[in-house]
């Protein structure tokens, strides 16, 4: 499957199924949340024996796509903690940055990948995961395949299937006292049900009764309190006691957005029942079909893949025949082999490394 030709420059170029390239060797590992992406990554590094070395010696390094998750901004924080923000769409990534990152990586470059901090839905301050030049990188992530342009980088490319049902009866999850992995299930549990019933998305639900709710607050007299709270801020862009700045400004600014309603004549609208009516369904129904177009296009991202291994980190055949040809790969290269035959490699090595890292790859 995989050949090595030397050229004139002392240069290895595989040769794996018909084209030609150089080391390292990216593998894009794509699947569902929960599909055992991770934990079929971590199978193949114990089998190939990396887990145990030093991460700056490794052959084969493993990245995760969720550390190029977007700094938020305050007002997409705010929809985040109330659970409103889409962390499943392509946009929610540093594209750039995964971009970058690979060709710097192709280039043979050390790298520093940021720290995500899912708690705080925010990366870690002051610490990144330093990427050390190896022979094969494995990039995984739930949507690693969306984009063409990071989606062609990749030499090999993986998805792990697993059938929504087992990803949501993973029993650790429901011991974990975690509020990403609660808002995971949940996330999961509403979807299936809302698939199953042909009903619009929790999102989509959500962001029509904020609208229809600021559409009733507008149209209040004056001296009413709910008026006097949500549309004084409104107004005036003020702190609410405690919390944070423009809170409800910055939400509603939002929501309008997606629904593709002008905030800016958001009142006057408001002020006319029919017509805001009319405005919220259309636009709702505008949110929740091209909700359902980026759905499709993210799961259609499995035909992209060469090889999908079925039931995840179980499908052990899967996993030994990708072991395998990482093997015959790193086998290949006539300076080095797989599990310490060679030093040579970590000599030539040692002058590119850098004492830097902060953290290691997993
Ligand atoms: N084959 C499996 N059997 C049982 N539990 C699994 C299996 N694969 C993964 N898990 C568990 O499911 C959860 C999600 O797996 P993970 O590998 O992190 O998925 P992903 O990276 O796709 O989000 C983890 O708690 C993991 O231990
Ligand atoms: N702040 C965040 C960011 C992402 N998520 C969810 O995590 C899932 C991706 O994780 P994988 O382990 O499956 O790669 C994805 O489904 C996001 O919705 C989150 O909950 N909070």
């Amino acid at each position: 499957m995989a050949a090595l030709n030397a050229t004139g420059t002392g240069q290895k170029i595989h040769n794996f199924n018909g084209f030609e390239t150089r080391t390292p060797f990216l593998i894009g590992v794509a699947g569902g949340t929960a599909s055992g992406k991770s934990t079929v990554c971590r199978k193949i590094m114990e089998k190939l024996g990396q887990d145990s070395i030093d991460h700056r010696q490794r052959q084969v390094v493993c990245v995760s796509q969720d550390s190029f998750y977007k700094e938020l901004t305050d007002e997409e924080k705010i929809l985040a903690n109330k659970g409103l923000f889409n962390f499943d769409h392509p946009d929610a990534f540093d594209n750039d940055l995964i971009y970058k990152t690979l060709k710097e990586i192709l280039n043979e470059k050390v790298v520093n990948v940021p720290v995500y901090d899912f708690r705080k839905n925010s990366r870690k301050k002051d610490e990144v995961m330093t990427i050390y030049p190896a022979d094969v990188v494995l990039l995984e992530g739930i949507l690693v395949f969306y984009f063409p342009k990071i989606r062609d980088l990749f030499h090999m490319k993986l998805f792990v299937d697993t059938d929504p049902d087992t990803r949501l009866s993973r029993r650790e999850w429901l011991n974990a006292e975690n509020k990403r992995l609660f808002r995971r299930i949940i996330f999961l549990l509403t979807k299936r049900i809302l698939n199953r019933s042909d009903m619009p998305s929790i999102h989509t639900q959500l962001r029509k009764t904020e609208l229809f709710w600021a559409g009733l607050v507008v149209r209040m007299p004056e001296k009413h309190l709910p008026k006097c709270i949500f549309l004084g801020e409104l107004r005036t862009g003020a702190y609410s006691h405690g919390g944070q700045k423009k809170s409800y400004k910055d939400t509603l600014k939002v929501v309008l957005k997606d629904c593709n309603i002008d905030p800016n004549t958001w009142e006057t609208l408001a002020q006319n029942c029919p017509a805001q009516r009319s405005a919220v369904t259309k636009g709702v129904a505008r949110y929740d079909q091209h909700r359902i177009l980026t759905a499709q296009n993210k799961h259609a991202t499995k035909k992209y893949a060469d090889v999908i291994i079925p039931r995840g980190a179980d499908n052990e055949v899967a996993i030994d025949l990708i072991v395998q040809t990482i093997r015959d790969l790193l086998q290949s290269h006539s300076r080095f082999q797989i599990q310490g035959i060679s030093h040579d490699r970590r000599i030539a090595r040692s002058r590119h490394y850098s004492d830097s890292q902060v953290t290691r790859p997993h």
